[in-house]
């Protein structure tokens, strides 16, 4: 049933922030840059970890809402102006694939796998950021929020990127940080395989995802059990 261990046919969807990548750092500056302009005190790392998964506009204005201020619709646009020119400039300082994520996709790759990225990041911003960071070319497709016609948790988002990929959901797997990715996969009826390393404060046994890796290193053998529990899935159909 293990399929001599090999992925092709199957197309592997990853989350980007908190998942690939490391992506606080940066976010952190770019928030805290607004904050300050604002005459506002900064906030630290693990309030920034507590904001993302939602896309940078909702990031920001909860960042406006730790430190007590909600900014009317027209200040707020322009933070965000702000925010994001900051961002773009400063994507990729700090940020970085987590460790030994570079090595597990190009596994995945020798083994046949096709990779696309699902993210509520914007597109331009996925697609700037892989691109510094070195990794466009292991990916056959990059969905950003905006580019979904209804972003993470709903379905069409994770349909979307597999098929842009090339991909059947029949045969894809799911990689992601949050409740957001949890819910994305299992309303696309995708197995779902949670990180531990990312930006989500529930635990693990509240997330119930189909399988849990704390490092990259557990990547290749924990989807290769996915992959085999939906082969067998299918079959008994
Ligand atoms: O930018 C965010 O807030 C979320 O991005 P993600 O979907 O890649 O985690
Ligand atoms: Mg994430």
């Amino acid at each position: 049933m293990a399929e001599n261990g090999r992925f092709d046919g199957w197309t592997v969807a990853f989350d980007l922030d908190g998942t690939l990548v490391d992506t606080a750092p940066d976010l952190l500056g770019a928030l805290n840059h607004v904050l300050t302009d604002a005459g506002l005190e900064p906030v630290d790392l693990p309030t920034i970890a507590t904001l993302i998964g939602n896309g940078a506009r909702a990031m920001m204005e909860k960042g406006f809402g730790v430190q007590g201020v909600t900014l009317p619709a027209a200040e707020m646009d322009a933070a965000f102006e702000r925010f994001i020119a900051y961002y773009i400039a400063n994507i990729a300082v700090d940020s970085r694939p987590f460790e030994g994520c570079t090595e597990a996709l190009d596994a995945l790759l020798d083994a046949g796998a096709t990779l696309c990225v699902c993210t509520n990041k914007r597109q331009d911003l996925s697609e700037r950021l892989i691109g510094e960071l070195g990794l466009t070319d292991r990916f056959a497709a990059i969905l950003g929020a905006d580019r979904a016609t209804n972003r993470k948790p709903h379905q069409d988002h994770v349909f979307e990127a597999v098929r842009a990929a090339g991909g059947t959901p029949e045969r894809a797997l799911f990689v992601g940080d949050s409740r957001t990715d949890e819910r994305a996969a299992r309303n696309a009826g995708l197995p779902f395989l949670f990180v531990t390393f990312g930006y989500e404060a529930e635990t693990p046994e509240m997330i119930a995802p189909d399988g849990i890796i704390g490092h990259y290193a557990q990547l290749f053998d924990a989807l290769s059990v996915l992959r085999d529990q939906a082969i067998a899935s299918l079959r008994g159909r």
